[in-house]
């Protein structure tokens, strides 16, 4: 799914009126409708107070909309304008006007905190003052009235955004911005729903279609996407009845230590159940025999030296390599690193140690080959970049830095985002349960393992971190958030596979609630 920027939507609407010719203020109708039709199917006529707060542009308008349809149908409200400033949105008038023609009651203005309604813990908040049109800082007794919303406890659903969060910029006042239940987000969810700064001001999210023009919406090509079952499904590959394991390809995973052996045990698995036709462990020689003896369907190679990487010299020819699971920092494996480099030519998976020999010694950069993927977590990828003041930084810099050294870069996280020069793919599945030892080494494996598929490196990527999570989330099930290890997660790969085609994905939606095991 796409998500548009604030320009792009601004534009859709434009095209949208023009090419469906529509009255002034028709979308502000659509919106504020489909906002109540939401809430009448769950609500069913119930007499829960209902406090609409309204800003004076389009976001405000949609609440007045709102209102209106709430209260031709007899529910139990109050609508409140809060008074931000004094230029009020065309549509916005036209939306208030119309309010006065079902009630006499008006909405009531507030213009400080002795304003302020009473607010009880089981009524129901509306949030409509500031939406992706916020070009300013928040005035104190907004704030207040912000946290009024807290502080009551009451169930709060916020209109398009939660009020106070920019879409293109971090949080300046985290004060200053409402906590929402629920987001109902017009016609693409926004970036701000997916970043560890700003995610957890909406516990839940789902898009709205308001009727954006259908060919602006596929036509225009967005900086950011979602990853779902419906963007990963055109990357499987379906099997064919006289295919042979030469057809999948033969995996390497380069790495491991003396006591870290286990981070490639669990990768080299990871390559075969992601369906690679041949898999081969390269590590030191005190991993010969754990490997051997736990991944019989696995072959062995090793280094000369008994504990560490010294010397990366096989005699096969891989058709993917994963490099820097449990592997180090030693000094003759950062040379052994650097030999190997300079001599090979396949794609590959560069994550952990490997990560952070190339951050330490910039020169190696230039001897990644072209579309490697790195899979740095938040430190490696500080130590890869350098830091940054906010999520919106860390981004811009990982996709100069993707451009500048033509790789592609997983920043793994609660929601992953693989970054391809200037395009941002964020993953949608997964769960905390997979914040445990090796689960990092997994996905190095399932990338290897698509990549030796014959896969190209950004639908590697990609395709893996999606049956990554997903196979994290089917496992969850079975074993609850706190005792999930990694190897559960290969164990429901196949799983995940079949998944797939099993149902069809939940409509637009995201629940982000946590430790429900
Ligand atoms: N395609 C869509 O997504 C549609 C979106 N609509 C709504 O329109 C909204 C955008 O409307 P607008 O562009 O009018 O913007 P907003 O309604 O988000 O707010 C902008 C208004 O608030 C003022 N303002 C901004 N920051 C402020 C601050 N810190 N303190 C005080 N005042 C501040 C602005 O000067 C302006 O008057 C969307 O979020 C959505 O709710 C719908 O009405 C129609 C279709
Ligand atoms: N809260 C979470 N929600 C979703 N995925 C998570 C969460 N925590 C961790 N993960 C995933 O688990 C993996 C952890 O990787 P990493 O930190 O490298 O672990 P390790 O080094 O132990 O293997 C990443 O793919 C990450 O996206
Ligand atoms: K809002």
């Amino acid at each position: 799914m796409k998500v548009f920027s604030k320009e792009q939507i601004y534009e859709g609407d434009k095209v949208t009126e023009e090419r469906q010719k529509l009255p002034p203020s028709e979308l502000m109708e659509r919106a504020g409708l489909q906002i109540f039709n939401w809430m009448h199917m769950r609500m069913q006529g119930a007499q829960v107070p209902i406090h609409i707060f309204c800003g004076i542009g389009n976001n405000g308008g949609d609440g007045l909309v709102l209102a209106r349809h709430l209260i031709t149908h007899g529910y139990n409200v109050e609508t409140y304008v809060v008074n931000c400033g004094n230029s009020r949105s065309k549509d916005f008038l036209t939306s208030y006007d119309k309010v006065k023609e079902v009630t006499k009651k008006w909405p009531q203005l507030l213009k400080c905190e002795s304003d302020f309604p009473e607010i009880h813990k089981d009524d129901i908040i509306v949030d409509a003052i500031f939406g992706i049109g916020l070009n300013r800082s928040i005035e104190d007794w907004i704030k207040a009235l912000f946290h009024h919303f807290k502080a009551s406890e009451a169930f709060t659903l916020s209109v398009d955004i939660p009020s106070g969060l920019y879409t293109d910029k971090p949080v300046e006042d985290v004060n200053g911005v409402v906590k929402a239940n629920y987001t109902l987000s017009f016609q693409s969810p926004k970036l701000v729903f997916f970043l560890p700064e700003t995610a957890d001001y909406t516990i839940q999210w789902e898009v709205i279609d308001i009727g954006i023009d259908r060919e602006y919406l596929m036509t225009t090509d967005t900086e950011v996407e979602l990853i779902s079952k419906n963007e990963v499904l055109p990357i499987y590959k379906p099997r064919t009845k006289f295919s042979h394991k030469g057809d999948f390809g033969h995996g390497l995973i380069i790495g491991g230590s003396y006591g870290k052996i286990g981070a490639v045990q669990l990768a080299t698995r990871s390559v075969l159940v992601s369906g690679a036709g041949m898999v081969t462990a390269y590590v030191p020689e005190c991993g010969y025999l754990p490997l051997q003896t736990s991944l019989p369907e696995a072959m062995v190679m090793t280094d000369i030296d008994e504990k560490k990487i010294t010397d990366i010299n096989f005699d096969i020819t891989p058709s993917a390599i994963g490099i820097g699971v449990g592997i180090g920092t030693d000094t003759s494996t950062i040379q052994a690193y650097e030999a190997f480099l300079k001599s090979n030519k396949v794609p590959l998976v560069i994550d952990a140690d490997a990560i952070n020999m190339l951050s330490e010694n910039k020169k190696l950069l230039k001897l990644v080959p072209e579309n490697s993927i790195l899979t740095p977590h938040h430190r490696e990828l500080e130590r890869l970049i350098g830091t940054w003041s906010s999520d919106f930084e860390k981004l811009e810099k990982a996709s100069t830095f993707s451009s500048k050294h033509k790789v592609i870069l997983v920043i793994k996280g609660a929601h992953t985002i693989t970054v391809y020069g200037q395009k941002k793919f964020i993953n949608v599945t997964g769960n905390s349960g997979m914040s445990t030892a090796g689960s990092g080494d997994v996905l190095t494996g399932i990338i290897t393992g698509l990549l030796s598929q014959k896969h190209l490196p950004i639908e590697a990527a990609l395709f893996g971190v999606y049956l990554h999570g997903r196979a994290g989330d089917l496992a969850v099930e079975e074993f609850g958030y706190q005792s999930l290890l990694a190897g559960n997660i290969i164990d429901y790969l196949g799983e995940a596979y079949i998944d797939l085609f099993k149902q069809p994905e939940q409509a637009q939606e995201e629940v982000k609630t946590e430790d429900k095991a």
